[in-house]
């Protein structure tokens, strides 16, 4: 069993904590995404896996392995980083044999190793090139080569696929979960990019602010987020949120969307705010004078237009017919409100199911 087990851990850059107690479970074989907004401490964390920082309190286990104070060579661990970092010098089949070399493995077994990373990432035609006559993306099928190479237990990718181009990055998406699907490793993933987070994903870890905010399944976590947090940040354009106020029981009167809302959701007394989101698509534009269209994106299949309510309040409506909002008009809305959420109207945002 190769999986990898967070118990209370913890980080402190000298005063700063980035780090807050994370507890999580990534099973073996499992391809786990770390998400969140920049500077939340997703690389960190991936680097205390690595053993690339020291971990200040709690444990981290890989297979039945406590490896918290362990070396990084130590740990059946490799890591895939932005920036590549080969050796210039070196051709593409010496590159992803060094390290083993380095440890004393025989050329034989070396070369077998380099064989069978090159043969999964199709680099059989380039083993004889020096980094520099490769693309971008072959130069990053170089540094996943090299840690297949050294047959690690876990793969720890720190946003490997920023630095390439639109296009390559979605070829090399698919090159990584085919990888995944190939050598079946555990696997640990920092990124951006949302549709890397839900394509590659078995689980997502969504973390704010050092403390983890949901764990997942990508459409666990879009159709059933916990807190308004998840809510917002998974899932492209982001949810919609307007102001509510409690009416009734089952009923949240919300003068964004124009009408009242009835919900099953366990609501506080009447007259308690509370906030509704509503994704983008279960938005429509119809006649009327209530929102203003302050800007349109028309991306060809689909179009987002972004409206302000009369409470001053932003909503984004996709429209994948021909839209006929114009900029700077008013148009009405009809919401479909058996897909609105309610969350409590506080800093959690704590989702009322
Ligand atoms: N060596 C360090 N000393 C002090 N603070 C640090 C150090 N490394 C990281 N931090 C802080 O820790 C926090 C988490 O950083 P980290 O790089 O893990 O975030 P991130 O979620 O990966 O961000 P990004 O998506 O922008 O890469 C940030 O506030 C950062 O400033």
């Amino acid at each position: 069993m190769t999986g990898v087990n967070l118990a209370g851990v913890t980080k402190r850059f000298g005063d700063v904590q980035v780090i807050h107690g994370v507890d999580l479970v990534v099973e073996d074989g499992e391809f786990c995404v770390f998400v969140g907004p920049s500077g939340c401490g997703k690389s960190t964390l991936l680097r205390m896996i690595a053993g690339l920082e020291k971990t200040t309190a709690g444990h981290i286990a890989i297979g039945d392995r406590d490896v918290t104070d362990a070396d990084p060579a130590d740990r059946g661990v490799a890591m895939v980083f932005q920036t590549y970092a080969l050796y210039p010098h070196m051709t593409v089949a010496e590159n992803m044999g060094f390290g083993l070399k380095m440890t004393g493995h025989s050329k034989a077994e070396v070369a077998a190793k380099v064989a069978e990373a090159s043969r999964i990432l199709k680099l059989d035609d380039y083993l004889t090139r020096k980094p520099k006559a490769l693309s971008g993306g072959q130069r990053q099928r170089v540094a996943i080569g090299r840690a297949i190479v050294r047959g690690p237990e876990v793969f720890l990718f720190d946003e490997p696929l920023s630095n390439l181009d639109a296009e390559l990055r979605v070829e090399m998406r698919g090159e990584i979960a085919r990888l995944h699907r190939e050598i079946g490793a555990t696997m640990i993933y920092v990124t951006h990019d949302q549709v890397e987070a839900m394509t590659l994903a078995d689980k997502i870890v969504v973390l704010r602010k050092g403390v983890i905010e949901q764990v997942g399944a990508p459409l666990e976590l879009y159709n059933n987020p916990d807190n308004r947090f998840v809510a917002g940040f998974i899932g492209s354009p982001a949810m919609n949120f307007v102001g509510g106020t409690v009416a009734r029981a089952g009923v949240v009167t919300a003068p964004g969307f124009g009408v009242d809302v009835a919900t099953d959701a366990a609501l506080p007394g009447a007259g308690a705010s509370v906030v509704l989101g509503l994704r983008p698509q279960h938005v429509q534009i119809c006649a009327g004078n209530t929102h203003r269209v302050e800007m349109t994106e028309a991306l060809g299949g689909v179009t987002y237009i972004h409206l302000t309510t009369a409470t001053h309040e932003k909503l984004v409506v996709e429209v994948h017919d021909t839209p006929t909002a114009k900029l700077g008009t008013t148009v009405g809305i009809k919401i479909d409100a058996t897909h609105a959420l309610v969350f409590e109207d506080s800093t959690r945002g704590l989702r009322l199911r």
